[in-house]
């Protein structure tokens, strides 16, 4: 059917196409109606003084919480990757009917850059900047509200292992991007680092960066944390002439203060923030 027999018949008011297009003009009003009394309610939320002195409008537990839950309820054939995508541009837009954020990311691969549009929306203002620390600085300076670094790999350059460095608990990480991957092809991912400690989300994994003169195994290390209740999923190792830097990911939220952190034979351990725990979605 050509563009111009489609408008003839869609026209006549019997036509099954005509039908389904008056069904969805009716649905996107719905929509449309919805979008606007959210963002009511989001400008209402604003105004009042519930969040007045946090540095950022951003919740990212809260808004993992709330992906969770639409995941949870989702029927029919939109992908849940589209539903994620439609849920990022509406979080975004309300963070930033609630001041606004930028967005500063290491631009090693193109990947972070299309991580970082996809969860923080395509109008949030990026800025792609040469290393992780000069995306961390900006940042600490306020000229950004957000880093969006890769994700740490044991191994990988100095300049590149940000987390040996990260200011915590002035800058903690917050988020792991993307929320929603449903298979290999959505690697690599991203962790998105601001200002103060993230919000819970009911199902999180802490970063916990540890210091230790000396030498020191990595089952030692390993036997060390399981003992001390923080048994590791993840642990990279970085040696430095003496001082072993140590990156350990654990299940739950471990805030500075904790016990646990107590018990550690180590010279340091030091809480890096967390995230909610991602979304992996059946590949098929
Ligand atoms: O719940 C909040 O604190 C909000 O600001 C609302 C909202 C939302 O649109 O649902 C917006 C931004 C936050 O990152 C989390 C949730």
């Amino acid at each position: 059917m050509t563009s111009e027999t489609d408008l003839a018949t869609s026209l006549e008011p019997s036509n099954p196409l005509a039908a389904a297009r008056a069904e969805i003009d009716a649905l996107d009003d719905a929509l449309h109606d919805l979008v606007m009394q959210r963002a009511e309610v989001v400008a209402r939320l604003a105004a009042s003084r519930a969040k007045a002195g946090s540095p950022s409008p951003l919740r990212p537990g809260r808004e993992a919480m709330i992906l969770r839950r639409l995941l949870a309820r989702h029927q029919g054939p939109l992908p849940p990757t589209a539903l994620v995508r439609l849920w990022r541009e509406i979080l975004a837009s309300s963070s930033a009917q609630q001041g606004g954020f930028t967005v500063a990311v290491y631009a090693r691969s193109p990947d972070l850059d299309r991580l970082a549009r996809e969860h923080f929306g395509s109008l949030t203002p990026l800025r792609s900047l040469p290393t992780a620390s000069r995306a961390l600085s900006a940042v600490a300076a306020g000229e950004a509200q957000v880093a969006v670094l890769p994700l740490p790999e044991e191994g990988e350059a100095p300049e590149d292992a940000w987390w040996m460095s990260l200011d915590s608990p002035r800058l903690q990480v917050i988020a792991r991007l993307p929320f929603l991957a449903t298979g290999p092809d959505s690697l690599p991912e991203a962790l998105a680092i601001a200002p103060g400690a993230p919000d819970p989300s009911g199902a999180d994994r802490s970063l916990l960066r540890i210091e230790a003169m000396g030498e020191r195994s990595r089952a030692q290390l390993t036997g060390a944390l399981t003992a001390a209740g923080l048994a590791p999923r993840l642990l990279q190792l970085r040696r430095d002439g003496g001082l072993l830097r140590a990156l350990a990911e654990v299940d739950g939220v471990l805030e500075a203060g904790d016990p646990r952190l107590a018990a550690l034979p180590v010279d340091r351990a030091l809480p890096l923030g967390f995230y909610a725990v991602p979304e992996r979605g059946v590949i098929g």
